[in-house]
């Protein structure tokens, strides 16, 4: 595939020379003439419309010529790749070649061998024929699939550089989730912005948030004890609560305030984004040009509401913000929002624009959602495992003792509820999938080539469930973390999957890890946990299913 060289060469010099606004729409307008060459290449198409925005919002000009270069140079690099991807297919087939995954289709590609429902089973279930890494395209889209610590460490640890990239797909910008930290393509402005968010959530950081975090604990615990039928609101409620006051300073006391309904809204459209391929544009990118108007093209309107729902609630928590420290009179710091919002912006990093999308997404992203699921998967392990809730109060009994409640400073004599969190992250995975990474040079793996904008998806639930690694791995074992009354070191370490890979990794995760062990120690201190029970006063059989979304 080549392009016209006369309007490359043309659109290069305007580049190099440094234009101006109004030469900047220009060669937007030549890239979107373009456009049919390259009609189903997902990935450059995704990145086009961007230029076609330039001059509007207030990112700096200089940025905006920097990222068109260089969305020109992936348009030209991934189109002539697609066809080395397929000329290389030919010739395998031609010469007998094992090819890792089921041999795509002419024009279709491996478009039917997607599993539809729970993927990380059904593409278990196909590695188990073809070996670790599973190998799949469709016309436009390179995918690999990996489904061993192997395959993920050689590919998302130790090629870092080529593989942080993310498939910025249609519907992801359309409701415009590509300034979102998570989904954010690799590069300089996911650098500072991914800087800026480390700051405040890394080790050091987190442990001004304690006060906040056990205050929220213990009036969850109160909530256990006056209402237990309504367990998941208190947990949303305790999760949600406690990053609204490190982020914004706000104070929620009621269970039924707009604000936290606007969270349960906003994690909807947020997790409908996260799926790459949840919608048709993604797979026809031509739609995304249908008017509003034609009969069927109702998505417009879907993806219309996603964006305002998400502006209204960035706009209210921002209004509803407080600048008093959230952390009482032992840190004087102020809340993140606060912090960010006092910085002057440089040219990648607007601290306002960061104040408002970066910490939204914490409150309504990966973050809340996955959470509070690990928290529930929790509380369900925990009902149809008597014998572990004994051990664990046992341990509390010895450590903690009777006249008072755990806090972090126990942390280290509570082996065995360390050894319960660890196994709560395996045993669940609520991201089965992780979010994908892709690459972002042409690349190589066990002699494939593998091109520019290969979307790579770890298999996280794969890996937690591996009867190799994880002996029996659909019971809630955490004696398999423990040996001679010590966390056993060779034991794999679930948190060094769970929250993903290589520069991608949680920058949450040592945040969500103090959580969860704080919310074990202080629920099975004050509560025994069992299945509901019938209007007979028998125990209904509670069962465990993972739902379809992307937090399962
Ligand atoms: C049980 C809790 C959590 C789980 C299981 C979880 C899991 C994940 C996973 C799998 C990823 C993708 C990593 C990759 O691409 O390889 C991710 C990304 C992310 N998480 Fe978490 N997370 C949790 C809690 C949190 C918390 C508490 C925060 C913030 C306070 C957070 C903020 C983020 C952000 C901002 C990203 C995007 C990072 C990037 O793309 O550079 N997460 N998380």
């Amino acid at each position: 595939m080549t392009l016209n060289t006369a309007l490359r060469r043309r659109v290069y010099s305007q580049l190099e020379t440094g234009a101006t606004e109004a030469d900047y729409l220009m060669i937007a307008g030549f890239l979107s003439d373009l456009c049919p060459d390259f009609m189903l290449l997902k990935t450059s198409w995704g990145r086009l419309p961007l230029m076609k925005e330039a001059g509007q919002g207030n990112r700096s000009l200089e940025y905006e010529h920097l990222e068109m270069r260089e969305a020109w140079r992936q348009i030209e690099k991934y189109a002539m790749a697609m066809a080395k991807v397929q000329k290389q297919e030919r010739e395998w087939l031609w010469q007998g070649v094992e090819y890792n995954g089921p041999y795509p289709l002419p024009i279709i590609g491996n478009l039917f061998d997607v599993p539809k429902s729970k993927p990380w089973i059904g593409f278990r279930d196909i590695c188990m024929k073809y070996g670790d890494v599973i190998f799949l395209r469709t016309q436009s889209q390179s995918h690999l699939v990996l489904n061993s610590r192997a395959a993920i460490s050689e590919l998302l640890d130790k090629r870092t550089a080529n593989t942080s990239d993310r498939l910025v797909c249609p519907s992801t910008r359309l409701v415009g989730g590509e300034w979102v930290l998570g989904v954010m393509s690799y590069g300089a402005r996911w650098r500072s912005y991914r800087r800026a968010f480390w700051q405040h959530f890394r080790p050091g950081a987190i442990d001004r948030y304690r006060p906040v975090q056990l205050a929220a604990v213990r009036t969850f615990l109160g909530k256990l004890l006056h209402d237990p039928e309504n367990l998941k609101r208190h947990i949303n409620f305790t999760v949600a609560t406690a990053l609204l006051k490190i982020t914004y300073g706000i104070e929620v006391e009621d269970e039924k305030s707009e604000l936290l309904e606007r969270v349960d809204t906003a994690l909807d459209g947020t997790a409908q984004i996260m799926v790459p391929g949840r919608f048709a544009v993604d797979y026809i990118p031509l739609l995304e040009h249908v008017p509003a108007w034609f009969p069927g093209a109702g998505y417009h309107d879907v993806f219309k509401q996603l964006r305002s729902k998400d502006m209204q609630f960035k706009e209210l928590l921002l209004a509803s913000r407080s600048t008093v420290s959230p952390y009482g009179a032992q840190y004087h710091a102020k809340p993140i929002v606060d912090i960010l919002l006092s910085k002057t912006s440089n040219g990648l990093v607007s601290y306002n624009e960061l104040a408002q999308d970066v910490t939204a997404v914490a409150l309504a992203g990966t973050t809340s959602e996955s959470s509070m699921a690990t928290l529930q998967a929790t509380f369900l392990a925990l009902s149809l495992y008597p014998e572990v809730q004994k051990k664990a109060q046992a341990e509390l009994d010895a450590v903690v003792g009777p006249s008072r409640l755990p806090n972090f400073g126990d942390r280290d004599s509570l082996v065995y509820v360390n050894a319960i969190v660890k196994e709560s992250f395996r045993w669940f995975t609520v991201t089965p999938l992780g979010i994908s990474h892709c690459t972002v040079e042409d690349d190589e793996f066990r002699g494939y080539f593998i091109p520019a904008g290969t979307v790579l998806t770890a298999n996280i639930w794969a890996v937690m469930h591996d009867p190799n690694t994880y002996e029996n791995p659909d019971e809630f074992y955490p004696e398999r973390f423990i040996r001679n009354g010590k966390l056993d070191p060779n034991v794999v370490d679930p948190s060094a999957f769970v929250f993903g890979s290589g520069r991608r990794i949680c920058p949450g995760r040592y945040f969500a890890d103090a959580s969860l062990f704080l919310n074990v120690a202080s629920i099975l201190h004050a509560f025994h946990i069992s299945p509901p029970v019938d209007q007979a006063g028998q125990p209904i059989k509670v069962g465990v299913a993972m739902s379809d979304r992307f937090i399962s």
